[in-house]
C-alpha cells in the first residue's frame, strides 16, 4: 500500500505487515524510539505518509509491573503523539490494542463499548493509549486483538513447542478463555481497514474487536499445538492460582467481533488453520 507508514519492524504484527505490504515504510527502534514520543511525531511528519499503523508496543506483561514509566511512554504517550501528528496532517491512524484493557469478569463476549478495567500496568497503559488516540481529534481506529501468535518473535506457540519438546507433561491454565489470533490475519485486517480509511474519508472509525475463533483456554490452545506438531507431551489443566505471575491476567478475554464484520466485512479467522500455517513456516526455517 502506497504511502503507508508503520511503527514497528521486528514485532509479530509488523513482520506480517511487511510480508503483505513490502512497499510500506517500517520504522524500527532506530528510526523511531517510542520512549521518545516527540521523536515519533517528528519521524512521522518527516515521512509524509498518507496513512499510519502503529504496530509497536511494550508487550512484556509482567515486566511492565516494575517498569511502568517505560510502558506508559511506549503504550500511551507515543501513540497519542502519533495520532496528534496524524490529525494535524489530516491522515488516518490505526492503532492496535488488547483484550487486557478488560478485567475479564463474567463469561460473555465483550463488545467495544463494554466498561474497561485493566488488571495490570500493561493493560492500563494500553487503555491510556486508546484514549489518547481517540482524543487527538483526527480520523482513527483502534483494533483490540488478543493472544497473538506467529512464526516470529516471542509468543505462546513458540514457548509451548519448546517446552513440549523437552517434557512429557505441561501444566497450563484452563480458566482463562480467549481468542488466539494469528498475526498474519491481524496484518491483513489492518491493511483492509487502513486502505479504506485512506481512500474514503467517510469510513467509520472507533474501536474494533478482532480475535481468532473458536474461543479456547490456554490449555486447549496448548493441546492443539501439541497435536498439530505431533509432540507427545500431555497438557494438564490448572487454575490460574496455580500459575502465579506478577500481573494478573483476565479470565474472560472473549471479544465480540461483530462490529468489524459489519463495517469492514472482516470475519474471525479460525486460529487452528493459522496455527497450521505457522507450524509450516517454522518447519521451513529449520
Ligand atoms: N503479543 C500479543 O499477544 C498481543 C499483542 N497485542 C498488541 O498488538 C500489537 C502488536 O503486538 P506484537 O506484534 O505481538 O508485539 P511484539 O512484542 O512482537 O513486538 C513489539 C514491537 O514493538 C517494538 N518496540 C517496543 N518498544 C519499543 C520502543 N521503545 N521503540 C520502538 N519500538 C519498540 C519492538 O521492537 P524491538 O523488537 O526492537 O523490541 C517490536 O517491534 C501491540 O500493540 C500489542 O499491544 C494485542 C493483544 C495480544
Ligand atoms: C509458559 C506457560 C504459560 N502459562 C500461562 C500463563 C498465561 O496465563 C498464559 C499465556 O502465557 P503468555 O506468557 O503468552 O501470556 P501473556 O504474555 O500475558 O499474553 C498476553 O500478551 C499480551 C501482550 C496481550 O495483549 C494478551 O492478549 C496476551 O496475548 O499461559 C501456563 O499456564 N503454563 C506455562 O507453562
Ligand atoms: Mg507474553
Amino acid at each position: 500500500m502506497q504511502g503507508l507508514l508503520v511503527f514497528g519492524r521486528t514485532g509479530q504484527v509488523a513482520r506480517e505487515l511487511a510480508a503483505l505490504a513490502p512497499e510500506a515504510t517500517f520504522l524500527g527502534r532506530d528510526g523511531a524510539d517510542l520512549t521518545d514520543p516527540a521523536a515519533c511525531a517528528g519521524a512521522l511528519r518527516e515521512a509524509r505518509p498518507r496513512a499510519v499503523i502503529n504496530a509497536a508496543a511494550y508487550t512484556a506483561v509482567d515486566r511492565a509491573e516494575t517498569d511502568p514509566d517505560t510502558a506508559r511512554l511506549v503504550n500511551a504517550d507515543a501513540p497519542t503523539a502519533m495520532a496528534q501528528a496524524c490529525a494535524e496532517l489530516g491522515i488516518p491512524v490505526l492503532h492496535i490494542s488488547t483484550d487486557y484493557v478488560f478485567d475479564g469478569s463474567g463469561d460473555q463476549a465483550r463488545a467495544e463499548d463494554a466498561p474497561t478495567a485493566p488488571l495490570g500496568v500493561y493493560g492500563a497503559t494500553k487503555l491510556a493509549g486508546e484514549q489518547g488516540v481517540a482524543a487527538a481529534g483526527g480520523r482513527w481506529a483502534v483494533m483490540r486483538t488478543s493472544w497473538v501468535f506467529s512464526a516470529h518473535g516471542a509468543n505462546f506457540v513458540k514457548t509451548m513447542l519448546r517446552l513440549g519438546a523437552d517434557r512429557d507433561r505441561l501444566t497450563v491454565v484452563a480458566d482463562q478463555i480467549g481468542g488466539p489470533t494469528p498475526a498474519a490475519d491481524i496484518a491483513a485486517a489492518c491493511l483492509r481497514m487502513i486502505r479504506l480509511m485512506r481512500d474514503r474519508p467517510d469510513t467509520t472509525g472507533g474501536i474494533y474487536h478482532f480475535a481468532g475463533a473458536p474461543d479456547a483456554s490456554w490449555a486447549d490452545f496448548a493441546r492443539e499445538i501439541m497435536a498439530q506438531a505431533s509432540l507427545g507431551a500431555q497438557v494438564a489443566d490448572i487454575p490460574s492460582s496455580d500459575y502465579p505471575t506478577p500481573a494478573a491476567r483476565p479470565l474472560n478475554s472473549r471479544l465480540d467481533c461483530g462490529r468489524i464484520a459489519r463495517d469492514f466485512g472482516i470475519a474471525r479467522p479460525d486460529w487452528r488453520a493459522g496455527l497450521a500455517r505457522v507450524l509450516d513456516q517454522l518447519k521451513d526455517k529449520t
